[in-house]
């Protein structure tokens, strides 16, 4: 599925910085679930248990249809919800600040573990939000200020996180612009003045100011061709490979093989896969019946869309939210199946299993190939 030549990749293990847990994991999220509360009562479950790790030098991919609660995650991350969710679980932020400044606001000292879903807002303003994370929006074109040129909005952002003032101003300015590909000959133009490509530059060059440890890219290739997309994302892993933890979302796969060493895959609020991106892609492939829809519906796999729509997230179903949908659903899935080794499913797809036209969610035929029998 990939197109054109993705880029070499180094491993996290290389690029780990010299602060923060030994390990080099920035983000240790554990169970984090979120409700919304709504008029009369009613809860939307947006996000439901979602565990796992993101390293300094990784990629992790967060894919899944349209209101699976991809964005809620990320928002809950940032403290952005709204008033009306409420966060359980745990999110913990390692190292510190920003890894090339040497004091200045934020820090710079590695720390402890910083529950993001523990800390107030003023932790969250002064030390995480673009110091401690970059966050690459979903929409530039939105997120940068249309009467104001680049440069002024770069040199605020660089004054406001790393206090530099003067020549060492504008010099860091030109630099953060550098950092993100921006070209200095367009630093006085407008947004409106500049393509979808280079506005996206902009927005990941304002993301990058304060050279934060973990980059959140939200989106990012909304509304891009696949050619931007391609040189987004190229960019993106760049970041990643000089050290800086990325979680990007996305609902573009072609995006996240191109970009992931890791994958997640969320339905109606959970992580139902969370593996290798060479093993989810490739071979043996993805093991969850709903993971492997998503992929056999792609144009250039099987081309075959996965029956059926998503559940509400106010009203979810008893058990495995997808099993109404799920060709091998039994009795099993009447309970919730835990995530175990890396597939949350009673009847996952045995590995190896052909990924061949129609595969979809799979059935009985290959149940009984891989010994399950009538499973229940
Ligand atoms: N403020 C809110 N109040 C109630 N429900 C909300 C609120 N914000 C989001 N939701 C619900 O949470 C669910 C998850 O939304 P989310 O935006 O995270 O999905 P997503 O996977 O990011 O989809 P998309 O790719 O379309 O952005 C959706 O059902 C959405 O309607």
């Amino acid at each position: 599925m990939t197109q054109g030549t993705a880029p070499a990749r180094t491993t996290a293990r290389e690029t780990a910085p010299q602060e923060g847990r030994a390990d080099g994991i920035l983000l240790a999220v554990r169970e984090l679930t979120v409700r919304f509360r709504m008029r009369g009562g009613r809860e939307i479950a947006a996000v439901t248990d979602a565990s796992f790790d993101l390293a300094a030098g990784e990629c992790l991919a967060l894919v899944g249809e349209s209101g699976c609660g991809k964005s809620v995650l990320a928002s809950a991350l940032l403290g952005l919800l709204p008033g009306n969710a409420r966060t359980g679980g745990r999110a913990l932020l390692y190292g510190g600040a920003a890894r090339h400044t040497d004091g200045g606001p934020g820090g710079g000292t590695a720390s402890g573990g910083l529950d993001l879903l523990a800390a107030d807002e003023a932790t969250l303003a002064r030390t995480v939000r673009g110091r401690r994370v970059g966050l690459v929006p979903q929409s530039p074109a939105a997120h940068l200020t249309p009467v104001r040129t680049v440069r002024a909005q770069l040199s605020e952002t660089v004054r406001e996180l790393t206090g530099a003032r003067g020549p060492a101003l504008a010099e860091a300015t030109r630099a953060a612009a550098e950092r993100a590909a921006f070209p200095a000959g367009h630093l006085d133009r407008y947004p409106h003045q500049l393509s979808g490509g280079l506005a996206q530059r902009a927005a990941t060059a304002l993301a990058l100011v304060a050279d934060a440890p973990l980059l959140l890219a939200d989106e990012p290739t909304t509304g891009l061709d696949r050619e931007l997309v391609q040189r987004t994302v190229d960019e993106l892993r760049g970041h990643a490979d000089d050290g800086r933890g990325l979680l990007i979302i996305t609902h573009d796969l072609a995006a996240a093989e191109r970009v992931a060493d890791r994958v997640a895959v969320m339905y109606a609020g959970r992580i139902v896969e969370l593996c290798d991106a060479h093993a989810f892609f490739g071979r043996p492939g993805p093991r969850h019946p709903y993971a492997r829809g998503l992929l056999e519906a792609l144009p250039e796999r099987a081309f075959v869309p996965v029956p059926g729509i998503p559940p509400e997230l106010g009203d979810l179903p008893e058990g495995c939210a997808f099993a109404p949908r799920c060709a091998r659903a039994s009795a099993a899935c009447a309970t919730v199946p835990a995530l175990t080794d890396g597939v949350a499913c009673h009847h996952p797809v045995a590995p190896g299993a052909p990924t061949t036209p129609g595969a979809g969610p799979t059935g009985a035929a290959e149940r009984e190939n891989a010994g399950e029998g009538s499973a229940a």
